[in-house]
């Protein structure tokens, strides 16, 4: 592991100060100094593994048993990718860092928009898939960083310029920023923090749907937080907005980063209504529908394994497995069953 991490880090000194680290923190202390030392990222670079996407479309490889799993290249196949569709070898070095793998391996990710879809697709024994769909395919535990992958490359792809002086921006060799080549600024990569709660009123909970959802999927009401709002403050903001509700007793359950429609942190909570002040007042310009659910409907929609098909919807289907209101939905099934 030291000798691949030296290599990695071309000699750096620093890399013998991780031989009483664990596995967790020196892979973390990898990545942020290979974010910062363009040198160090340059030379990763070269030993690193690599997700290949197209305008954005990860590129997926079918498994024996069926399922999907995002293709991984070395540095070294993408080149000879490069090479044999006649395209530019620096390209590689449009990568962006992404993370690093368990065996200290950095982790990148590289667009190759500007090359042919169907010969990249031929010779990687690939397809690029729209990350709609691919979210769907992915079980494994890969999906969270091609999300986080996609994001990066799509804030590249439209942070070109500075806002202040319109001049160009340039990234640092890891992506992890960029710099305005006239004043200085530096932009780093954001994200808009989107509160996502399950209301209960002890019995039921409340689930809403939007007109663009498939066909009988409903999930727990989010909304984007205003600038300078608390969680709190959001929370009881868009319950009230979209539902009509006073919430209270509200507590924090998880996070996640979510790529649509662009870059999303989820904040997930629980919050309750009082029986008596449960009378729903619908917004239909924000949800097309928004209605209590028994525990035992929710348990049938959560017992249901794959998408329905087209023309027959269940009653009610839930968001996919990763998504953090899926987890929200069942830890209040799961609570209530208790
Ligand atoms: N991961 C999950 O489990 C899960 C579940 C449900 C929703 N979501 C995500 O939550 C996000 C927010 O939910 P919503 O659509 O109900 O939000 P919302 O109720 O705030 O309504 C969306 C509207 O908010 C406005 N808005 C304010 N700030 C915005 C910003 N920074 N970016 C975009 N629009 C902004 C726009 O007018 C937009 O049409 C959605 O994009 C959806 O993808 C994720
Ligand atoms: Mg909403």
């Amino acid at each position: 592991m030291l000798k691949q991490l030296r290599i990695l880090v071309s000699g750096r000194t620093w890399s013998s100060s991780l031989r009483h680290c664990s596995g967790f923190v020196s892979r973390m202390r990898l990545v942020n100094q290979l974010k910062q030392d363009d040198a160090a990222c340059a030379a990763a670079l070269q030993t690193g593994s690599i997700f290949l996407f197209h305008r954005l479309n990860p590129l997926l490889q079918r498994i024996p048993n069926g399922t999907f799993r995002p293709a991984t290249l070395h540095s070294t196949e993408v080149q000879a990718v490069l090479q044999r569709l006649g395209a530019e070898g620096s390209l590689l070095q449009d990568s962006v860092l992404i993370g690093c793998s368990e065996q200290n391996q950095a982790q990148f990710c590289l667009d190759v928009g500007q090359l042919d879809q169907a010969a990249v697709e031929e010779v990687c024994d690939g397809k690029f898939i729209a990350l709609r769909k691919a979210f769907f395919l992915l079980t494994g535990a890969e999906a969270p960083l091609v999300a986080k992958a996609q994001a990066l490359l799509r804030w590249h792809q439209t942070n070109g310029f500075c806002s202040a002086t319109g001049q160009p921006t340039q990234r640092n060799q890891s992506g992890s920023q960029r710099v305005c080549s006239s004043s200085g600024i530096v932009y780093y990569p954001t994200m808009s923090p989107v509160v996502i709660v399950l209301v209960s009123d002890g019995k039921r909970c409340l689930l809403g749907r939007q007109s663009s959802f498939p066909k009988g999927m409903y999930s727990a009401l989010a909304g984007f937080c205003d600038m300078g709002e608390t969680l709190e403050e959001a929370l009881c903001r868009e319950v009230a907005e979209e539902a009509g509700l006073q919430v209270h007793s509200i507590s924090y359950s998880g996070s996640q980063h979510w790529p649509f429609p662009h870059s999303s942190f989820m904040l997930g909570c629980h919050a309750a209504v009082r029986p008596e002040h449960s009378q729903l007042s619908v917004d239909h310009s924000e949800l097309e529908d928004a209605r209590w659910f028994s525990l035992q409907e929710v348990s049938a929609a959560l017992r249901l394994q794959a998408p329905p098909p087209r023309g027959a919807p269940p009653p009610l289907w839930l968001p996919p497995k990763h998504a953090v209101a899926h987890r929200l939905i069942r830890e209040w099934a799961e609570r209530q069953s208790d």
